[in-house]
């Protein structure tokens, strides 16, 4: 079952772009990436999602229940932390959750409890004591309190500590074990791969591609840099998969995509001083994928 079901989901604020014929589906238990640079339409696609605000074209379903008209039920099974949090600030921490959760129909007490604790949240402070990650956490519990079936995050880390963000993230991976749903908005590749079973991928308010994680990455091309502490002949690498190579003497640069195995046998003849292989990030992805699509119209 598809717990979000979007269908050429149009947000256009007056004449600016937002977002322009999104489709997609997120399945039941599903953690689903939404990827792609600042200004892409990951928020405004999540703030229609939530009726927070109105389409101009297109239409979503939540729990096969229609974006616009069963807003107010979606609501209650579903947990949101917006990208920025704004809070009444003479508030302390308690308050402003009881008061969250007391748009459910459930007590909530035990859960705010159990979160603020796994958090390391003091629910006793003011708001207007809390740092920036401090005050994301506040946005986490609000999020979180009332054991929504599909939690919608946009941006969630930003502001968390390393040691946080795990926390958090094994949090959102105890809730999925329980089967429910993430929709999880980033930037940032590694931690969408990190935790996501599939991603769409936005650019310029439109889909540019939605496939699973590790599709993602086996179709991709690795990085090598490579320091040797004698010259390197360039032959050596006359390889099937290797392009936009560059040597300078003792050291090689390339990119790769296939089998690591006889690359690995390769390298290992080197005398090597220093060696690099990296994941490609966001933006060469997305590359990758545009000059897909170019040659795919160059052929129509
Ligand atoms: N209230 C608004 N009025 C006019 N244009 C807007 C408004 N909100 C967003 N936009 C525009 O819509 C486009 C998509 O923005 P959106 O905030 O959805 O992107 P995003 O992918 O969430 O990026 P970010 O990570 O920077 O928030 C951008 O070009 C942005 O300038």
């Amino acid at each position: 079952m598809n717990v979000i079901e979007i269908n050429g989901l149009t947000k256009f604020y007056g004449k600016a772009r937002g977002i322009e014929d999104v489709t997609f589906s997120v399945k039941e238990g599903e953690i689903f990436g939404f990827i792609g640079p600042n200004g892409a339409g990951k928020s405004t696609t999540i703030r229609t999602l939530l009726s927070l605000i109105y389409p101009t074209g297109g239409s979503a379903a939540i729990f096969g229940k229609d974006i616009i008209k069963d807003a107010r039920e979606i609501k209650k099974d579903v947990g949101y932390l917006p990208s920025e949090v704004f809070y009444y600030d003479n508030m302390k921490v308690k308050d402003l959750l009881n008061y969250s959760a007391s748009f459910y129909n459930k007590d909530c007490s035990t859960r705010i409890k159990e979160l603020a604790d796994r958090l390391d949240l003091d629910l006793n402070k003011k708001i207007d004591d809390l740092s920036f990650g401090n005050k994301k956490k506040v946005g986490i519990v609000q999020g979180l309190l009332h054991s929504p079936k599909l939690i919608i995050l946009d941006e969630p880390t930003s502001g968390l500590d390393p040691l946080m963000q795990q926390t958090f993230f094994d949090l959102l991976k105890e809730e999925n074990e329980k089967g429910v749903t993430i929709l999880f908005s980033s930037h940032i590749l590694s931690e969408v791969q990190r935790l996501c079973d599939r991603v769409a991928i936005i650019k310029d308010g439109k889909i540019v591609k939605v496939e699973k994680i590790s599709t993602l990455r086996e179709n991709n091309y690795k990085k090598f840099h490579i320091e040797t502490k004698t010259p390197i002949e360039q032959s050596r690498f006359n390889f099937e998969g290797i392009k936009d190579l560059e040597t300078d003497g003792h050291s090689i640069r390339f990119l790769f995509k296939g089998d690591l195995n006889p690359i690995m046998s390769r390298i290992a003849e080197l005398d090597i001083a220093n060696l690099w292989i990296e994941e490609p990030d966001l933006e060469e992805i997305f590359m990758h994928y545009y000059e897909k699509e170019e040659q795919g119209h160059e052929h129509v």
